[in-house]
């Protein structure tokens, strides 16, 4: 029974036409410190939802206060750990599965940063929370960056820490294992290649233009990459809904890089979002 709950949240949580995911985070308050495109993260969420992603990402609290209205619209993936500023290479547990079942979540999802001095508790906690999730039928998702203290910062985008990093969240249970991308596609392909389970990209901080950050996005879906969870381009963006429309079209539709542009000047013209 518990596989059968895994598998409808998982086919809420995954295109069955494109066999992407396009998931929006908001999480990211607690990890990175106040942001601007999250105040007031009410309206950021509504502006999200309006463009029709499968789902978002937020943290229980935010979760109970600003989600009830959006509820059913799209799936909720319930974040449940996170990082801080004075501790950035340390995800904490602040949840459990439970939680997850009790607000109609479609997936839990907890961060790992591997190859530091905290790895050993962030492993464990993993391999706890992949138990309760598969006990409960629950799908987990784990943000997981080879961030720590042993990996130069150059280093971050390596293929190899990278595989490194999605292996070890399939080796732990481990669902879909969201990183970052390598920066092209052979590496990344090779990444795809070490994991088992499904990997999406986050949008991370490397893309400074538009156009870079949807090349990316179509790079990445064309080496095998099975989608995203992409959080500050997007919303740090002017026209958010209209950007969530478009990185849609280009992951659940093919959508050319060119093609995708043109849409998204002429939602920011005319905000017809509602229809595409
Ligand atoms: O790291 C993230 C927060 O979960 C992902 O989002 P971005 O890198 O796209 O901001």
């Amino acid at each position: 029974m518990a596989m059968l709950g895994k598998a409808v949240r998982m086919s809420r949580l995954v295109n069955p036409k494109s066999d992407k995911m396009m998931a929006i985070t908001v999480d990211h308050s607690f990890s990175r410190g106040i942001m601007t495109g999250l105040i007031p993260i009410q309206a950021t969420i509504d502006k999200i939802v309006a463009g029709r992603p499968d789902a978002i990402t937020m943290t229980k609290g935010i979760a109970e206060l600003c989600w009830p209205k959006h509820a059913g619209k799209a799936s909720l993936l319930l974040k449940s750990s996170s990082y801080s500023p004075v501790n950035p290479t340390s995800d904490v547990l602040f949840g459990d599965a439970e939680e997850g079942v009790r607000m109609g979540a479609d997936a839990v999802s907890i961060g790992a940063m591997m190859l530091g001095d905290f790895q050993a508790q962030q492993i464990h906690d993993i391999g706890m929370m992949s138990k309760q999730c598969m006990s409960l039928g629950m799908p987990l998702i784990g943000h997981i960056y080879p961030k720590g203290e042993s990996v130069a910062p150059e280093d971050r985008t390596k293929w190899e820490n990278i595989a490194y990093c999605v292996r070890a969240g399939a080796e732990l249970g481990v669902d879909i294992i969201k990183t970052t991308y390598t920066g092209d596609m052979e590496s990344m392909h090779m990444v795809i290649e070490s994991c088992p389970a499904r990997v999406v990209i986050q949008g991370g901080d490397t893309c400074k233009t538009l156009d870079d950050y949807l090349q990316m996005t179509r790079d990445a879906l064309d080496c095998g990459v099975g989608g995203v969870t992409m959080g500050r381009f997007v919303w740090e963006y002017d026209d958010v809904t209209a950007l969530v429309v478009v990185l849609r079209k280009i992951i659940h539709e093919n959508y050319s890089v060119k093609d995708a542009k043109e849409l998204l000047m002429q939602l920011e013209n005319d905000k017809d979002y509602a229809n595409y």
